[in-house]
């Protein structure tokens, strides 16, 4: 009962081909727990870097390779600048009204381009390099404190709360720090929501995995009450930020948190309270969970290379002046290994795997192929950042072939090269990028300059697990747990 062997000639000549499926289930049975997985393995059974899949009633494309990557992100970028809509985060984001999740057009336009320049940009990253350096130096106190007890640290932990409450502070800046538990209530909240963002996205885009109902009375109420929760949270540090700048009226600076950059152009991008609320939800939901695992990835990583592991700590302890405990924004800049380390871990574990779905708003061909108006599209980073075709030693973690001597050094990771697209391209591409890395290197700069890693007692680092739960931002299922010793 295989159906595309019957297609004719004709038909195939239109539309992306597909591997053989089954009637009304499609494809559904060729994809399992983690979809990027069996993408890619289709895709490479199939020799079909531009595939159609059927999953169940919903059709998606499929793309694996650079150069079909490449019509789609940059030569046909309008064509493919949307996003499908969904339930939940018509609820959670306000319309939407979100950068992350809203259809293209004017309103994107507009809000992309004010947080772009406004809000993300290299300067303003720079400027909360103070902010960023606190709280790395708090995270340093607490590992200090399992060095001297010689207890281990859950790591992955520890990363996800370093990034949570860096976000928090440069969204709310003052607000919330004098009070007790740090963000703690944020982090809860944003705990409660991510499921259903990422869960309703996941189920929605690939319906596949919709196992009990979705789009039930239930998820729509649990959807609701958490939107509750963040209208009145946000509503409360919006507020906050307005009665202090009627009271102050000074004028904006560097320093300022994002609901002052945001309130501050009000007028000037006609933006209601509910759009500030949705914008700056995105930084909560694009920005935590994704830096987090990236950091958790590539600390795996380095414990599962011990050689790698020293060679990036030679090079952070040669740099930074004896003496100074706390490796800055300055030292960094001549790293050039921990930014190879980094990219490489990006190579191997975009924590997007298939970016966020893109949907083509007319039809349009790609690589000879017509593809419809309102199709979702599905870009398999995942596995262009794996294929033998493009990367030697595809498997292999080795980030020295990013150093200038290595024979991918001239590939980056800022959308330009469409083998390697951790953080996409084109239009869409991440925004947060620059604040992202800024976090990212800082952090574990100073975990692996300031300490000695071990495995816990009776661990070998072929133990750590890899092993991914699959969401628009995958993770590793396991805790790392590592034991810290303190480098004198
Ligand atoms: C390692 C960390 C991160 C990774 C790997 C990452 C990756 C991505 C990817 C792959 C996309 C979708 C691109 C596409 O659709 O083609 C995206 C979109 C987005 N990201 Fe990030 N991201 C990270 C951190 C951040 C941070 C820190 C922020 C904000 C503070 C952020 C904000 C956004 C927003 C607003 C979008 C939606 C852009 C749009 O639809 O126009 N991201 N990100």
């Amino acid at each position: 009962t295989l159906l595309s062997g019957k297609r004719t000639r004709e038909q195939q000549d239109q539309q992306p081909p597909s591997p053989p499926a089954l009637p009304i289930l499609g494809h559904i049975h060729l994809v399992g727990s983690l979809p990027h997985v069996s993408f890619g393995t289709l895709a490479k059974k199939h020799g079909l870097d531009l595939m159609m899949l059927r999953l169940g009633a919903m059709p998606v494309i499929v793309v694996t390779s650079p150069r079909v990557d490449e019509a789609v992100l940059r030569t046909h970028d309008l064509v493919f600048a949307s996003r499908p809509s969904a339930l939940a985060t018509e609820i959670i984001l306000y319309g939407p009204s979100d950068i992350g999740f809203t259809p293209y057009g004017g309103y994107w336009r507009q809000a992309k381009k004010l947080v772009t320049t406004h809000l993300l940009n290299v300067n303003k990253v720079r400027s909360f390099r103070q902010a960023r350096e606190e709280e790395v130096t708090m995270v340093m106190a607490q590992i200090s404190k399992a060095a001297a007890a010689g207890t281990a640290v859950d790591m992955s932990g520890l990363l996800a709360s370093f990034i949570n409450d860096v976000a928090c502070r440069a969204v709310m800046g003052r607000f919330f720090r004098n009070e007790s538990g740090r963000y703690t209530q944020l982090r809860e909240l944003i705990g409660h929501t991510s499921p259903l963002i990422g869960g309703f996205n996941v189920e929605e885009f690939f319906p596949f995995l919709a196992r009990f109902g979705v789009l039930s009375k239930v998820v729509r109420a649990k959807s609701e009450r958490v939107k509750r929760r963040w209208d009145e949270l946000l509503d409360r540090a919006i507020q906050d930020h307005e009665e202090e700048e009627h009271s102050s009226l000074k004028p904006a600076s560097d320093q300022d948190d994002f609901i002052q950059v945001l309130l501050s152009f009000r007028q000037e991008y006609d933006l209601t309270r509910e759009h500030i609320k949705a914008l700056l939800l995105d930084v909560f939901f694009a920005g935590i969970e994704t830096s987090a695992s990236t950091l958790d990835f590539t600390t795996a990583e380095l414990m599962r290379r011990p050689d790698i592991l020293r060679k990036l700590q030679a090079e952070i302890r040669s740099r930074v002046p004896e003496g100074q405990e706390l490796v800055t924004g300055t030292d960094l800049a001549d790293m050039p290994y921990l930014r190879a380390v980094i990219k490489e871990s990006l190579r191997l574990h975009p924590v997007t795997p298939l970016l966020a779905p893109h949907f083509s708003t007319e039809s349009c061909s790609i690589d000879g192929f017509a593809i419809p108006a309102k199709m979702r599209v599905v870009i398999n980073a995942w596995a262009i950042g794996r294929d033998e075709r493009f990367w030697e030693d595809a498997e292999e973690f080795v980030p020295e072939r990013f150093l200038d001597s290595g024979n991918a050094a001239e590939i980056d990771f800022k959308g330009n090269d469409f083998r390697l697209l951790p953080f996409g391209s084109g239009r869409r591409m991440c925004p947060g990028m620059n604040f992202a890395m800024a976090n990212i290197e800082v952090m574990l700069a100073n975990l692996i300059h300031r300490f000695d890693w071990e495995l816990p007692l009776g661990k070998e680092r072929h133990d750590i697990d890899m092993t991914e739960v699959f969401g628009i931002v995958v993770h590793r299922k396991q805790k790392l747990l590592l034991v810290p010793k303190l480098h004198v």
